[in-house]
This record gives C-alpha cells, sequence and structure tokens, in this order.
C-alpha cells in the first residue's frame, strides 16, 4: 500500500475525529496517527500560522518533528520546585494511556531567576498536531485532550487545526542581513574582571569551575526569518541537534547545539562530556596539530574532566550499570573542535525522565562545580538573564525521552537578534583566550547572518 499524501493523511484524520462525536474512548489523551508520504518538516513549519510552532532534529538527524497548536501546555512563569514539577510530570505519564505521546518544551538554565517573557522557567507542550519522521517514515499525529469536561469543544478545536494547516513552501533564499549595532553583555573589560575573580586561587579552591557567558545582542537592517536561518545552521553542523521554540508572534529561540543532556530508550541512558575547545585548522595538517594540542592541553582536559565526573556521580545512585570512556576524543564542528567523553548507562527500573533531567541539568558544562555555588555567582556577576540559553530542551515520550543543552542558541525577535556564547573557566583560564573562545563559538551564526 502507498501512503497517503498529506492532503489524504489530514482527510483521514478529520474523518477518524467524525467517529469520536459521542464520548472520547477514555479519560487521558487520545493520538490519532496517519502514515503519510511526507514533507519537509522545518518548510511546513515555516508556513503554519498555528502557535506554539516547535521543531525538533536529533543528532545524527535520524528523527525530526515539526509540531503546531497545543492540546495541553504546562507553564511555569514563577518559582518551580522540583516537587511541582514532579507531579505534573507524573500526571503527564498517568494520561499517555500506553500511546506514543510527547511533550516537546523545555526549561531554563536557572530555574530559581525569572526568564524570558513567553517562555516561562519551564514550559512543556502537547502540541495538537506533529509531523515526525523516524528515519524515512513519516506520520501525522493529533492529540485530543479526553478528560476535558466539553468534548464537543475539544473536536471542535481538532478539527479547526487540521483545516488551518497551510501547504508547505520552499523556504526563502538565504542572504545577509545588514549589521546597524552589536553590544556585548559582559563587555570585554568587565569579563576580564570575572575571569580574574573566578580564577582567583582561593576561589578556584572552593569552585574550581565556572562558566561564564555573554549575550550579543545584533540589531540587523531587516526581520531574520528564524526557520531559515537555522536550515541554514543545520547545514554547517550536521551532527548537532537542531531544535526552535516559538511561544508567541515575533520570539522564536533556535539552536544548533552539539550536546547532548541524555537520551533515553526504555532504560538504556546515553550522555556525555562536551567540554574543551579549539579552533579547526585552515588545512588537513593544521587541524590535526589544532586536535593532538587540545587533547594534549592540562587546562582543557581539565574542563572534560570535571564534567565527565559530575555526571558520573550523579547517575551513579540512578543506575545499575554507569560506563564512561577513559580519555576524551574529538567532536569537530564547523568552525571548532571539543573534547568529548560518551557516557552510557542502564538506568534503575524506578527512576524516571524528570529525575535524569534535575538529576543532571546544568552539567558542569554550562554551570559549574560545584553546582550551587557556580550558579550563585553567575547569578550576582554574569549581569543578564541567561533564559533558556543553556537549558535543557526536548521532549519526554513513554519509551524515548531525549534532551539537548540549549548552548549555540540563538533569540530572534524580528530584526533584533541575541546569541550567547559561553566558556569553562577554570584554574590556568586566560580571559583573552577565553574571550576567543566565545568569538569562535559564535563564528557559524555570524558568518550566517552577516557579510563578514
Ligand atoms: C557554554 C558553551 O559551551 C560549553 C563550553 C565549552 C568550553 O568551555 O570549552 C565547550 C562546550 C560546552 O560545554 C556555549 O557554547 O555557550
Ligand atoms: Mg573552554
Amino acid at each position: 500500500m502507498t501512503a497517503a499524501t498529506l492532503t489524504l493523511a489530514l482527510n483521514n484524520l478529520h474523518s477518524k475525529l467524525q467517529l469520536l462525536t459521542h464520548a472520547p474512548p477514555h479519560n487521558g489523551v487520545i493520538q490519532l496517527s496517519e502514515a503519510f508520504t511526507g514533507v519537509p518538516p522545518l518548510a511546513w513549519l515555516a508556513c503554519q500560522t498555528q502557535l506554539p510552532k516547535v521543531y525538533w532534529q536529533s543528532r545524527g538527524h535520524n528523527e525530526e518533528c515539526a509540531a503546531i497548536g497545543e492540546c495541553r501546555q504546562y507553564v511555569f512563569t514563577g518559582p518551580v520546585s522540583p516537587e511541582q514539577l514532579d507531579a505534573v510530570y507524573q500526571e503527564l505519564r498517568n494520561q499517555s494511556h500506553g500511546q506514543d505521546t510527547r511533550y516537546y518544551g523545555g526549561c531554563a538554565f536557572d530555574l530559581s531567576v525569572p526568564s524570558w517573557d513567553d517562555f516561562g522557567r519551564a514550559r512543556f507542550v502537547l502540541p495538537r498536531l506533529e509531523v515526525r519522521r523516524n528515519g524515512q517514515e513519516y506520520r501525522l499525529l493529533l492529540n485530543l485532550d479526553g478528560l476535558t469536561n466539553d468534548w464537543s469543544h475539544e473536536l471542535k478545536q481538532a478539527s479547526q487545526a487540521i483545516n488551518q494547516i497551510q501547504p508547505a513552501r520552499p523556504l526563502p533564499a538565504p542572504k545577509k542581513y545588514p549589521l546597524l549595532g552589536r553590544s556585548d553583555l559582559p563587555n570585554y573589560s568587565r569579563w576580564c574582571e570575572l575571569v580574574a575573580q573566578v580564577t582567583h586561587p582561593e576561589f578556584v579552591s572552593n569552585t574550581p569551575k565556572v562558566v561564564l557567558s555573554r549575550i550579543s545582542q545584533l540589531q540587523l537592517a531587516e526581520a531574520v526569518d528564524p526557520w531559515s536561518l537555522l536550515a541554514l545552521w543545520q547545514g554547517r553542523n550536521p551532527n548537532s541537534y537542531q531544535f526552535a521554540f516559538q511561544f508567541a508572534d515575533n520570539n522564536c529561540f533556535i539552536s544548533c547545539s552539539p550536546e547532548r543532556l541524555f537520551k533515553r530508550r526504555i532504560n538504556e541512558l546515553s550522555t556525555e562530556a562536551l567540554a574543551g575547545t579549539t579552533t579547526r585548522g585552515n588545512s588537513d595538517e593544521e587541524d590535526k596539530a589544532l586536535a593532538e594540542a587540545l587533547l594534549k592541553d592540562s587546562k582543557n582536559s581539565h574542563e572534560n574532566q570535571l564534567v565527565a565526573q559530575h555526571i558520573i556521580d550523579s547517575l551513579t545512585p540512578l543506575s545499575q550499570y554507569i560506563g564512561a570512556d577513559e580519555t576524551p576524543s574529538l567532536f569537530k564542528l564547523n568552525r571548532i573542535q571539543h573534547l568529548h567523553r560518551s557516557i552510557t548507562a542502564e538506568i534503575k527500573p524506578q527512576v524516571n525522565d524528570l529525575q535524569l533531567l534535575l538529576a543532571l541539568h546544568p552539567t558542569p558544562a554550562v554551570g559549574g562545580l560545584p553546582r550551587a555555588s557556580a550558579m550563585s555567582y553567575i547569578r550576582q556577576q554574569e549581569g543578564y538573564r541567561r533564559g533558556w540559553y543553556a537549558g535543557a530542551c526536548g521532549y519526554f515520550g513513554k519509551d524515548h525521552s531525549e534532551f539537548s543543552v540549549a548552548i549555540r542558541s540563538a533569540l530572534i525577535a524580528n530584526s533584533k537578534i541575541s546569541l550567547f556564547a559561553g566558556a569553562g573557566i577554570v584554574q590556568g583560564s586566560n580571559a583573552d583566550a577565553e574571550w576567543n573562545e566565545l568569538e569562535n563559538k559564535l563564528a557559524t551564526i555570524l558568518s550566517l547572518l552577516l557579510e563578514l
């Protein structure tokens, strides 16, 4: 049997909805699914008019999802405790009734401080409609809330969502934008002060690592299309995650992050320590020399080792078994290369995704060590709100869950784009070299946006 086109799949969903007119089959989420021939998910999503919009592509490109609208949404704008998150998480689990439902979303870098408007400190969406690709197979999914006390309204909403689907058009051609202004916070001189403070021997003896970061706000001459920009970014770093969250008009968070927070398949967990950075060479020879120097460098090895050890310590109480690469290998990106250690674990049967998320996030790759003192320093000294930058973004599902660390990311509001970059500061860090590391981490996105 050949799979249906998108139009046919939408019609089939409509027909399935008609069969549910009288009552929901059970008191949970009801998921309708149709196989179809597929559409390019990012281009399709760019054309949709319903919010929120969520895009997710796994590292390795095997899984991709474009989702729109909401069947349910959980937003925490104020202070949120692990207990509150757990209560919501348990509710979601109980409603899935064995179906392949996914809650997409994320949490801010620091749950204890205000996040960005429109995003919240933590936010998870069960989308109304999803295009999901697994390898070459596409499915169109529709979620319905069977717990509602107005089922006919729920059906009407779902049917409207189907009717409002727009056909996919190709993404606008890539273009460069004239730069009207740029501001960095912290600026270079403040950065030097901060690095001096956190590398002071007395400070280091209590807090061996703090990941300091910077927001670079660019004012461009025209509005940026987040979807085209993400597609370009994806082309440059295919071995990264790509994701986007848009909850309000003209405010979209995109990321092309190399870093996995965790991936769970039933009880098999994969995570990693990605920390330690150098540039790429202009020739194979130079690239190899830079790689070898990175592998030998004690400051970079220390950055990576602290992350690996902390992840192992945090996961040990939650795992039956845990294993990690003893020595780092290289993770190469378009303009930089990192040190990387894989960590795998078999988690204990009663351990859930929320426990994993809270145990791991934020890792010392983006926060520091010990977590509490590094976070407290960042909160007091960094001077801007990180919001979802360096937060955890991804999805919770039944058998599969995956989260990435939202670095190499940008917040786009029309012609204003905020870029973020951080660097792990440890004993032996030099302010100039770390400032250059920030620049190197922005090199790919800047080369896509600006005529350089
Ligand atoms: C914090 C960022 O990256 C992190 C810091 C790194 C480092 O200092 O070497 C490397 C990878 C990430 O763990 C970022 O890109 O914003
Ligand atoms: Mg570094």
